[in-house]
């Protein structure tokens, strides 16, 4: 090894070999940034088998560079610059040397043998198998961590990197002890009493402190503070925190002065000259965090003008986005300055930027790279999204009626003296539902809104953080970034406006790791409150995407049978085995309970009657829009005022799906919006009587998707339950640290019941057996009359004919469901006022008049 560049990058370690190749790159590019030249270098490939001399190991030049430009900056710059020179010296007069070192893939090993002798062939596989083998390696680890139960406690951190779920070894880097390792590992015990690191806090510290551009994606009350904190507290410069919330930003100054650690919250008030003055020059003491509101920081120019000095001193170690989200979320809408947070990109080219959130899609995460314009190697660093100690349930208004009376008995039995959060849609809401809970029943809580006074919002706040009062109904206000560690519940009275949202918002609870409850009352029409909202939005694309968001969560509540948790973590692209839910999710344990199985069922004939459905009446024009809702009464046969108007849709699609229950035509809808063959609109009403004047219609959403779907290349499978009549029900749960009841001695009354409801059981087949028969011969009629009565129209006559038969729809194995269902619907019907027996075919006009007025309130409760 002679030439100079070879001796210096000698200095940086143990790279024995250089290309002449790699030489050039350096010269060809004098003026690049080191990173840049590394860059290049790791790019490139051994195209030139005359001039291939040495190879560079780009992971440790990396490696090397990342560590020393931390805090040696001018050193490495030295160095690079010494290399510089070499190089050029050097390319005056190149000098050969023999050794090869591989590097990277099959192709460089490929130029390799063919020209060079066996022995380094040898060299190049051996190395290879290995490379091969260690990537092996990590990656059944990651697979194997991916199916595990994340333990939060185990210091093996599993965590999973990108949403992709495939292992990049490249990233097992950041995994590994750097040259701060002790520095941080102290402070962090130091400074933070912590004696470890939580799931990927090493990672994203260590990948920020090599100053790469990380997204960090941790879950609620995983730790993501600490990921900028301490490296902040270890380093020479400024770390400048962007957090969307004054009361977030005053939240974290107080804990940190708890810990005695001093930080400045620049709020662009009068009394913040001086503290710019003292920026600028550096002389600010301990001071190294700087919290600010991305309005501020976009838009001050005295600050700007501050850190462009600071910039040139090489003093901003990094700008942290805290909450990422916000700035796909709220930067379209009502927070435009976090777009803004672009320009600084372009200002502070090389300050590295660290964007931390807790829950975020793929799609969300991408988004926040592009919008913060971060470098396209950016560090992905993703835990698991999962918290197993919370419990999920979602409760269907229809079923319990009265939710404050629900409410109220789960403060005073489960939740009796303990802490948690009511979260209501307005802030109207929030008020009435605190007075009522307060003045009639007695429950010690307070509202929390944005409407209030900050004194008030401060007062209530420091109440319920220190346990004066136990309760607190919010609006989505309250929440992000609130650190109490013994809120054991969270009820949203009504209905999120995503599945994110709802994620982050349960986040508040149970973060002593302890088990906690998070309940959600669901009511279908909720949802118009959230589209009214959204219907504010000017733009259109951005109300698409809240509308896509909003169906998440309505689908999530919706699904009766699937893990709720597995359910969330898919959505933001993460595997998780329904069997680790371990029956903390209402919808796991309502499975088990019964002792019945997840199955599939075919339903794609009905999803084709949907399809058809929305189709013709999209060809009929304006006037014929209709909402999921009313769309689920027409062709289940209920009580429908609308189709009254329309004579051929009440001809042939009235009561088609007379077999399902609405609930189910409503999952359909949704699923087959999800499959993009519908969408779902925000349309402004001409004439209103909703003060809203917007609806959500459904339309075909593009006629390549809906021939998928006709023409049987489509099929729609839902979930259903299958229960086999030989097993009995295990009514197993478990449920961490839940308090465990004492069984009750069953009262004599009790016991006395139950021998009766054994005698009527008996009975109760005798009747089933009687009504199964009836409902076949009401079913051959009911064929024959529509049969008769029926003209298909053209664009159904591809349809087979057997889709539009009650009763065999599906095929065989829904036989069996579909008389489950006619029954209960047949049982519901008995016992409506006016006694009429919907089962025994079609209503005509007036019935149907009689029946919505009388019944208008659409039901879909679960049918278990
Ligand atoms: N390494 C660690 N060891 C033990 N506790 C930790 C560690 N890191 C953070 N914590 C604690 O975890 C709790 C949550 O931390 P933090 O507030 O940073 O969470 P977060 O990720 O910002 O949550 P959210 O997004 O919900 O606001 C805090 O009480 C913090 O002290």
């Amino acid at each position: 090894m002679e030439t100079n560049l070879s001796e210096i990058l000698k200095e940086l370690g143990n790279l024995e070999e250089v290309t002449t190749a790699d030489q050039k790159l350096f010269e060809d590019n004098p003026n690049e940034t080191k990173e840049d030249v590394v860059k290049i270098s790791m790019n490139s490939t051994i195209n030139d088998n005359d001039s291939k001399e040495f190879v560079l190991d780009p992971e440790f030049l990396q490696q090397e560079l990342d560590q020393d430009l931390s805090d040696e900056e001018g050193e490495i710059q030295l160095v690079i610059q010494k290399a510089r020179d070499s190089i050029s010296r050097s390319s005056q007069s190149p000098q050969k040397s023999t050794s090869v070192t591989p590097v990277k893939d099959q192709e460089e090993v490929d130029i390799i043998s063919d020209t060079e002798d066996n022995e380094e062939y040898q060299k190049v596989s051996k190395f290879l198998k290995e490379k091969k083998q260690y990537e092996e390696n990590i990656h059944q680890q990651y697979t194997a961590n991916l199916e595990v139960h994340e333990d939060w406690n185990d210091e093996t951190v599993d965590y999973h990197l990108e949403h992709s779920d495939l292992p990049d070894s490249n990233l097992e880097k950041w995994k590994r002890d750097f040259r701060w390792n002790q520095d941080i590992i102290d402070t962090n015990k130091k400074v933070f009493k912590n004696d470890s690191f939580l799931p990927c806090q090493k990672e994203i510290i260590n990948a920020t402190k090599a100053r790469r551009d990380v997204i960090g994606l941790i879950p609620t009350g995983g730790g993501k503070s600490l990921t900028f904190q301490l490296p902040g507290l270890t380093e020479k410069g400024f770390t400048i925190v962007v957090m969307p919330l004054l009361s977030l930003i005053e939240d974290q100054m107080q804990a940190m002065k708890k810990i005695g650690v001093k930080c400045f919250f620049f709020s662009g008030s009068k009394g913040h000259q001086k503290f710019l003055k003292d920026l600028g020059s550096n002389n600010l003491g301990d001071q190294k965090l700087i919290y600010i509101t991305p309005e501020k920081l976009v838009n001050c120019f005295e600050l700007l003008d501050t850190l462009d000095h600071l910039y040139m001193q090489r003093l901003i170690q990094r700008f942290v986005i805290d909450e990422a989200h916000c700035v796909v979320q709220w930067g379209n809408d009502f927070r435009r300055d976090y777009l803004g947070l672009k320009k600084i990109r372009r200002r502070f080219e090389e300050v590295p930027i660290l964007a931390l959130t807790a829950v975020a899609t793929k799609k969300v995460s991408d988004e926040i790279i592009e919008q913060l314009n971060m470098s396209a190697n950016t560090v992905k660093i993703k835990s698991s999204s999962n918290r197993p100690n919370l419990y999920y349930e979602v409760k269907h208004v229809k079923c319990c009626k009265d939710i404050i009376k629900d409410i109220l008995k789960l403060l005073n039995s489960k939740f009796k003296d303990q802490s948690g959060i009511i979260y209501c849609a307005t802030r109207k809401e929030c008020d009435e539902l605190a007075v009522k809970l307060y003045q009639e029943h007695k429950v010690a809580c307070a509202p929390y809104h944005s409407n209030m006074s900050e004194k008030d919002r401060k007062s209530v706040q420091s109440m319920w953080m220190e346990d004066e009062i136990k309760v607190i109904v919010a609006t989505i206000a309250f929440g992000m970034g609130i650190n109490k560690n013994n809120v054991r519940f969270v009820i949203h009275y009504k209905l999120p406006k995503s599945l994110e949202n709802y994620m982050q918002e349960c986040g508040r609870a149970g973060r002593d790791q302890k088990p906690a409850h998070c309940m959600l009352y669901y009511s279908y029409s909720d949802r118009r409150k959230q589209e009214c909202h959204m219907a504010k939005t000017s733009n259109d694309d951005f109300r698409e995407t809240n509308l896509k968001s909003l169906y998440s969560i309505v689908n999530y509540c919706e699904e009766p049978y699937l893990c709720r948790r597995k359910m969330q973590l898919q959505h933001l692209g993460e595997k998780f085995k329904k069997k680790d839910c371990q029956n903390t999710c209402d919808n796991c344990q309502r499975v088990s309970k019964s002792g019945g199985r997840i199955v599939e069922e075919d339903y794609t004939q009905e999803a084709k009657t949907i399809a058809y459905f929305v189709s013709r009446c999209s060809q009929n024009g304006r006037h014929c829009q209709w909402t999921v809702i009313q769309l689920a009464e027409a062709l289940t046969g209920r009580p429908c005022k609308k189709i009254n108007k329309f004579c051929d849709l009440k001809r042939d699609f009235y009561g088609r799906l007379k077999s399902l229950d609405q609930h189910m035509v409503r999952r359909i809808c949704l699923r087959l919006v999800g499959l993009g063959i519908l969408k779902e609109q925000m349309v402004k009403l001409d004439y209103s009587h909703l003060s809203s004047g917007v609806a959500t219609y459904i339309f075909p959403n593009n006629d390549a998707n809906f021939k998928r779907i006709t023409n049987h290349k489509h099929k729609v499978f839902m979930t259903n339950i299958f229960i086999d009549p030989n097993n009995k029900p295990k009514p197993k749960a478990v449920i961490k640290e839940l308090p465990k009841m004492k069984a009750k001695p069953k009262p004599a009354a009790k016991n006395k019941k139950r021998e009766s409801q054994k005698l009527s059981k008996d009975a109760d087949e005798r009747r089933k057996a009687k009504f199964d028969k009836d409902i076949s011969s009401i079913k051959k009629r009911e064929k024959k009359d529509f049969d008769k009565n029926r003209v298909p129209s053209s664009d159904e006559q591809e349809f087979s004919e057997d889709c539009f038969e009650v009763g065999k729809v599906g095929g065989l194995k829904t036989e069996e469901r579909r008389q489950a269902v006619n029954q209960k619907n047949s049982d519901e019907e008995s016992k409506s006022e006016n006694g009429k027996n919907m089962s025994s075919g079609l209503l005509n006009g007036s019935e149907v008049e009689n029946f919505r007025q009388e019944d208008s309130d659409d039901d879909y409760c679960l049918d278990i």
